[in-house]
């Protein structure tokens, strides 16, 4: 089925022979192309350092499609678009050649010179690339430019801001498209649609209706063969930083006076901006770190025992913490927000509890009423669940929680298509809604480093304080009970098919 078309498009990876070009872009290309979202116009220009010949590359791409996809029909045709090309992005002297390589399959294939530029690449090389793009003339052409940048966009406020500048060398912000694979999520992208659509919801999204909100975002697998870059990054940079404010501005943002980019982005800024900054001190209030150890039968080892870590390592692998929204409408409403690696599933829900009705007619000794509760399963399963009270089927008037669930894929019938495949197209089509502004970017160091800060002159004598396979350190409940809350359990809210 033919889904949007796009137009002649120049595709150049840095960075094409890595792991996430392998597991996450080919694939995803190939699925555009297998729903005619790819003219035929189109070129995929692999660029790595090693000295691959074409039929490498090839190889590689159709490893990788064999794996990732069911329908291997079309393999063939989509790998006649793809070429590789060895190159050093230190070495000033070999950007020529993929100028005219650039050029070459400008020719080949017709692209009319739109050209996106992918950096999969570590970030230390973000600045180097787009200085020589610009200095030796790849971005010298007669239609679109478009830079993609994974993260992490900096590794901390001052450091973002010197990438920033680098990269607004060579291209306008316009041009600029960060990764944030979360705003690639159906069901992150469905939080907009949920809160604004609806009639039910948009009255009561406020702190006169809310009494809390949580976001867990739980992973299973502990840091595997990533401790170099995890060593310096942490759960507090890795997730917090991006995907999981990500959401809070979502979920908090003001309905935008229309869906344009710059519209939303705007709304999204104006969340970030109201963070209510916590520092010194304060951070041990209103945040807790964790780093899981090995589980109690020895069968999962503890962070300290993976390569390229510290044995010592004071680096967090979970988070927990309260962001409070300083504005009118979140006044007082927290914001709970927990992420770790090594916990007990994997699953990204978002759980909005509604206050206490003023007076419980229902109230017996027995039981007391459920609060309501709006769960947004993000993954792995999709879909909303609303949790009511109704009466039970029998006699008198006992009450009983009831469930309304939707679920994303028994009720479309298709499996949603991966993140990074809705953020090519998104790439490809010129709409960077879901992609992050500088603005955002910005704003969201700015909260997290004084975390960081605070976190970098104490060190937890407590670490590793959970294990693997736990829901994180006892901490993050003593984070919510102090205030007369509880975590949800999420392994238990998923949604009912
Ligand atoms: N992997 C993932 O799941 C995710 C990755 N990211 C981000 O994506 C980026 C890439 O990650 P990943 O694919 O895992 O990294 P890898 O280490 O697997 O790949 C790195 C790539 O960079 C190339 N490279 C390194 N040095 C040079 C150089 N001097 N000149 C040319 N090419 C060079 C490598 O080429 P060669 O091997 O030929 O030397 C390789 O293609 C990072 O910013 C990461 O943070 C973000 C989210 C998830
Ligand atoms: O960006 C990142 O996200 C993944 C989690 O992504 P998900 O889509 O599987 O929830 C995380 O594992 C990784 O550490 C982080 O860099």
């Amino acid at each position: 089925m033919k889904q949007t078309s796009t137009p002649p498009t120049l595709i150049m990876i840095f960075g094409a022979t890595g792991d996430l070009a392998k597991r996450k872009l080919y694939p995803s290309l190939y699925q555009l192309y297998l729903k005619g979202s790819l003219e035929k116009q189109f070129a995929v220009l692999g660029i790595g350092r090693r000295e691959w010949s074409n039929e490498q590359f090839i190889q590689h791409i159709r490893d990788s499609l064999m794996t990732a996809s069911s329908n291997h029909d079309h393999i063939e045709s989509f790998i006649e678009h793809c070429v590789y090309e060895s190159h050093d992005v230190e070495d000033s002297s070999s950007y020529i050649n993929l100028r005219n390589k650039a050029d070459e399959l400008d020719e080949k294939f017709n692209l009319q010179g739109n050209r996106i530029f992918y950096l999969a690449m570590a970030p230390e090389f973000f600045g180097t690339i787009t200085d020589h793009l610009k200095s030796e003339g790849l971005t010298d052409n007669k239609g679109f430019c478009r830079l993609v940048i994974e993260k992490p966009f900096g590794h901390n406020l001052p450091s973002a801001n010197i990438l920033n500048d680098q990269i607004r060398q060579s291209f306008p912000e316009k041009s600029i498209y960060r990764i944030d694979h979360y705003l690639g999520k159906e069901m992150v992208q469905n939080i907009e649609v949920i809160r604004f659509a609806n009639a039910l919801f948009e009255p009561l999204w406020n702190s006169r209706f809310i009494s809390n909100i949580q976001i867990t975002s739980s992973e299973v697998l502990g840091v595997e063969e990533r401790g170099r870059y995890y060593e310096k990054s942490g759960a507090l940079r890795d997730m917090v930083q991006n995907h999981m404010l990500q959401m809070v501005a979502l979920l908090a943002m003001e309905p935008p006076i229309s869906l344009s980019t710059d519209e939303i982005r705007s709304e999204k800024v104006r969340v970030l901006r109201a963070l209510r900054p916590v520092e010194g001190k304060d951070v041990d209030d209103y945040f807790v770190r964790g780093q899981y150890g090995p589980d109690q039968n020895g069968e999962q080892k503890g962070y300290r025992e993976n390569s390229n870590v510290d044995p010592a390592s004071n680096t967090e692998t979970y988070v927990a913490g309260k962001v409070m929204i300083d504005n009118f409408r979140w006044a007082g409403v927290p914001f709970y927000i927990r992420t770790g690696k090594s916990m007990t599933v994997k699953s990204t829900k978002i759980v909005v509890q509604f206050k206490d009705i003023p007076m419980n007619l229902y109230y017996n000794k027995e039981h007391s009423l459920d609060p309501n509760l709006l769960v947004i399963h993000i993954q792995p399963d999709e879909g909303i669940t609303l949790h009511l009270n109704a009466k039970k089927t029998a006699q008198g008037i006992d009450t009983d929680s009831v469930k309304l669930s939707y679920s994303a894929s028994s009720v479309d019938g298709i499996n949603t298509p991966e993140a990074y495949e809705k953020l090519l197209l998104d790439c490809i089509l010129g709409d960077a809604t879901n992609f992050t502004h500088w603005d955002e970017v910005r704003h969201s160091w700015s909260f997290v480093d004084k975390i960081s800060d605070h976190w970098e002159k104490t060190k937890d004598a407590s670490f590793p304080n959970y294990s693997a396979g736990t829901m994180g350190p006892e901490r993050s409940d003593w984070l919510l009970e102090k205030e007369g809350f509880e975590w949800w359990p999420i392994g238990e809210l998923d949604v009912e098919e």
